[in-house]
This record gives C-alpha cells, sequence and structure tokens, in this order.
C-alpha cells in the first residue's frame, strides 16, 4: 500500500497545503462536511470487499477510521458521491446494475450521533438504496394493556399479504404462549447490548425493567418480502425511530380512562402484581408524553375495539389514496463507465455516456430522492426514471425547446 499516491488534502484545508499519509492508490473522493473531510475510497484496503471509508479531521490533522454500519457496497473503480443535506453522501457506483447503484452514507445523521455517543467513536452507517415507491412502516405506541397488540394482530389477520410485523428482541422472560422469533426474538441481555454497539439495531430502550429494541434486520425482512412494515413499540423508541432515516407514520393509541387500562391488564393475566404495578406506573408518564409531545401524527382512542379497528384503517387507507402515481422506473440498467452527477432542484442528475460510444450515446437519468427509508440497512422508495436532456425537465416534462439563431 506504500506505493499508492498520496491524498492531498490541501486545497479542501483552506490554509497551509498539507500532505496527508493515506493508503489510497488514487480511486477516491472527497466530501467535506463542516470540519472533516470524508474520504470514500473505491475499494477498502483494510477489507478488500467494500467501498473504504476514512476521516480527515482538520482542526486536528488526523485521519480516523470510523466504526462503519450497514450493509457496505462492494468496491468500485467508478463512483461519484454528492453530499445531500450536510449528513448523508449519496454515492452512485458505476458498471452495476440497478439494484446496486445507489448507497447513502450518514455522516452527520441523529441515528449516527446517537451511535457515536454509545460507542465513543467516529461512526458512519451505509444504506442502500432501493428503487421503487414503498409504503410507509406504522410504528404503533401506546402504554402496556391498552390494546396496541389486539390491534395489529386484527389487521395482519385482515391483510396478511400487505402488513408484516417487525419482530422485537427482548430480554424479558416468553409468556406461555410466545414462540421465540415470532412475539419476539428473546435474548440475553450481555448479547443484546453487544449488538446494539454493533449497530444492529434501528432503536432500542430500557422499558419496565428490560431490553426492548427494534432490529435494522427486523424491518429490512418484512419489506424486503414486499410488506408494509408494522413497529409495536414504546414512546422511547418512537422518539428515537423519529430520529433515524426510517420515514414511518407514528400512531399512538390511547385508554378511554386509566381505569379501564389497569382493569385491561389484568384481565389479560400475564404479569405479576408488582410488574402490573410497574407497567401501570409507566403507563402515566407514556400518556402525557404520547399526547402532548407532537411526536404523533395521530392519537386513536381504543374504546369499543372495533371503532378503533377502523379508525386504524381509514388512517392507513387515507395515506395509501394520497399517494402519488409511481414514474416509469428502469426494470434493470447498467450504469456506464462515465456518470458525472448533478444536484438539480433535489433530484440527481445522471448522466451516462457509454465509453465506447462516448460522443454518440448519452442517457440522462433523474434520481428523486425525496423520499427517505430505512438506516442503516436500505433506503427505499428511490424513484428513477430516463429525460431526454433537449426536450424534458428533470420532472420528465416535456418542455418546449427553443432553438437560437445559431442552431
Ligand atoms: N377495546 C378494547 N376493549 C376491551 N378490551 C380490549 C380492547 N383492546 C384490547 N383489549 C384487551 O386488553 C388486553 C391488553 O391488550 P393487548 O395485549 O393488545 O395490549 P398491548 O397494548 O399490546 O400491551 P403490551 O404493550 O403490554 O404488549 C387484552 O386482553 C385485550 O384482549
Ligand atoms: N422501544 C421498544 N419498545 C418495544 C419493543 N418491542 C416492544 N416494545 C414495547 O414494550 C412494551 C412491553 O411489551 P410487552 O410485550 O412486554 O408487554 C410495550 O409498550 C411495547 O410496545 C421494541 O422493539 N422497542
Amino acid at each position: 500500500m506504500g506505493e499508492a499516491p498520496a491524498f492531498f488534502a490541501d486545497n479542501l484545508m483552506g490554509d497551509s497545503p498539507k500532505k496527508v499519509d493515506s493508503k489510497s492508490k488514487g480511486n477516491e473522493t472527497a466530501i467535506v462536511v463542516g470540519s472533516k473531510i470524508y474520504v470514500i475510497d473505491g475499494v477498502d484496503h483494510e477489507l478488500g470487499s467494500t467501498i473504504g471509508v476514512r476521516i480527515f479531521d482538520k482542526s486536528s490533522g488526523e485521519w480516523r477510521i470510523p466504526i462503519v454500519l450497514g450493509t457496505k457496497p462492494k468496491p468500485s473503480k467508478d463512483f461519484s458521491a454528492v453530499l445531500l443535506n450536510d449528513d448523508r453522501v449519496l454515492v452512485v457506483r458505476g458498471n452495476s446494475g440497478s439494484s446496486e447503484c445507489f448507497w447513502f452514507l450518514e455522516v452527520g445523521t441523529p441515528f449516527v450521533r446517537e451511535h457515536e455517543k454509545t460507542v465513543g467513536n467516529e461512526v458512519v452507517a451505509w444504506s442502500k438504496g432501493v428503487l421503487g415507491n414503498v409504503e410507509k412502516p406504522i410504528v404503533i405506541s401506546g402504554p402496556s394493556g391498552v390494546g396496541k397488540g389486539t390491534l395489529i394482530s386484527k389487521l395482519m389477520k385482515e391483510f396478511p399479504s400487505m402488513f408484516g410485523f417487525s419482530v422485537s428482541h427482548t430480554t424479558r422472560a416468553p409468556r406461555a404462549k410466545e414462540k421465540n422469533g415470532i412475539h419476539y426474538h428473546f435474548t440475553d441481555r450481555n448479547v443484546m447490548e453487544s449488538e446494539i454497539k454493533d449497530g444492529k439495531f434501528l432503536e432500542f430502550a430500557s422499558v419496565h425493567g428490560n431490553l426492548y429494541g427494534t432490529s435494522v434486520e427486523a424491518v429490512e425482512v418484512v419489506a424486503d418480502a414486499g410488506k408494509r412494515c408494522i413497529l409495536d413499540i414504546d414512546v422511547q423508541g418512537a422518539r428515537s425511530v423519529r430520529a433515524s432515516a426510517l420515514e414511518a407514520i407514528f400512531i399512538f393509541i390511547a385508554p378511554p380512562s386509566f381505569d379501564e387500562l389497569e382493569k385491561r391488564l389484568r384481565a389479560r393475566a400475564t404479569e405479576t402484581e408488582e410488574q402490573i404495578q410497574k407497567r401501570l406506573r409507566n403507563a402515566r408518564a407514556e400518556l402525557e408524553q404520547g399526547k402532548s409531545s407532537g411526536l404523533f401524527d395521530h392519537i386513536l382512542v381504543n374504546d369499543d375495539l372495533e371503532t378503533c379497528y377502523e379508525k386504524l384503517k381509514n388512517i392507513l387507507c387515507l395515506r395509501e389514496a394520497a399517494k402519488s402515481a409511481p414514474k416509469t422506473i428502469p426494470e434493470s440498467f447498467n450504469l456506464s463507465i462515465k456518470h458525472p452527477v448533478s444536484m438539480i432542484d433535489q433530484k440527481l442528475l445522471i448522466n451516462c455516456t457509454a465509453a465506447e460510444h462516448e460522443n454518440t450515446s448519452t442517457n440522462m437519468y433523474v434520481l428523486d430522492f425525496l423520499l427517505k427509508g430505512g438506516a442503516p440497512g436500505r433506503t427505499r422508495g428511490l424513484n428513477m426514471y430516463a429525460i431526454n436532456p433537449v426536450t424534458d425537465d428533470v420532472n420528465g416534462n416535456n418542455q418546449l425547446h427553443l432553438t437560437s439563431s445559431f442552431d
């Protein structure tokens, strides 16, 4: 690796030109975010099997190797990188099909910051960009015993092919009828804590004295099956998901009264008296936060079960009806060796020029990434369409082409 050309950071540092040590082989792109320079290398020279990321801290003049979360892209000799919103880098890999083309590297999102606090190191997180519209996951929260599980079961029973449940991890003991892998992934605290450190969880919280968490995989498994994911998590978890890149619909289920909540919790007969008392104490705080925090898009009172269920279905149907018609997405395409990219109006314009027909065939694609997705893992809901660079605008609409007298 010593023979590699060094990466010069002088043009990025602003002050005295400074040659910084690098293991690069020259196939790298630098993205400046505040006082840091993220150097994305077509090959990670430690691992060899992925695109590499290093961070140069301008203030200390030091290189840092971050902890890398999420699915990592395979190495690429040819890629472009664009900074989005100061906290995510879009990496477009050349010479790859539509499923391996688009990657997001989170560099300063709340999700990454949270993990930096947990692990005490720089963190970046990869997620793969997935083309195609996708329904937003549904986060359902509310105090223990309010009926979240009952409502979710009804939804899954009525629409088995539409919804999938995100199976959480928990350190609590299974109840009599609960099955590992179906109701929860029952796990040991040590194992779960170590997996949290490794970035395997989208969110986690200590709830009623036990650890609960949604793994990235739990959400991805549902989305990969083409289903809309439902998360049954507490208010702390909902807050963490809000801070993540997973764009979801947040619904809070409230009881008609505190007495009714207590009645349901006791009637369920799954907890000891001590546990019931703990859950009721926590319920007061959750009700306060849930109703007043502005965290939730909808608050439903679960008085009569059937009425509440109808309201829940209404919320979900309305959202679906409001969805805009998808644009045409190329079934499969291969980005050629040269693909300069530029941003216009929150859209990425990709200029694909086939190397062998350099002057003859130019295809323009627009990548519309206003929709956010899951992290770290897959960022879903990207929209891609081809445009004619002469006659279409970036929305794919045909526009009047004015020819000048010199044409
Ligand atoms: N609208 C309702 N009216 C009367 N009983 C209800 C209603 N909804 C749910 N229940 C009952 O209340 C009990 C608690 O419901 P459920 O287990 O679904 O609550 P939960 O919110 O999922 O609780 P947890 O957070 O502890 O998992 C169950 O016995 C269920 O049958
Ligand atoms: N933050 C999270 N909370 C979770 C998750 N899975 C479940 N929960 C919440 O825990 C309580 C208690 O559940 P129980 O099954 O022991 O009755 C309840 O409010 C759930 O919503 C999770 O992954 N993350």
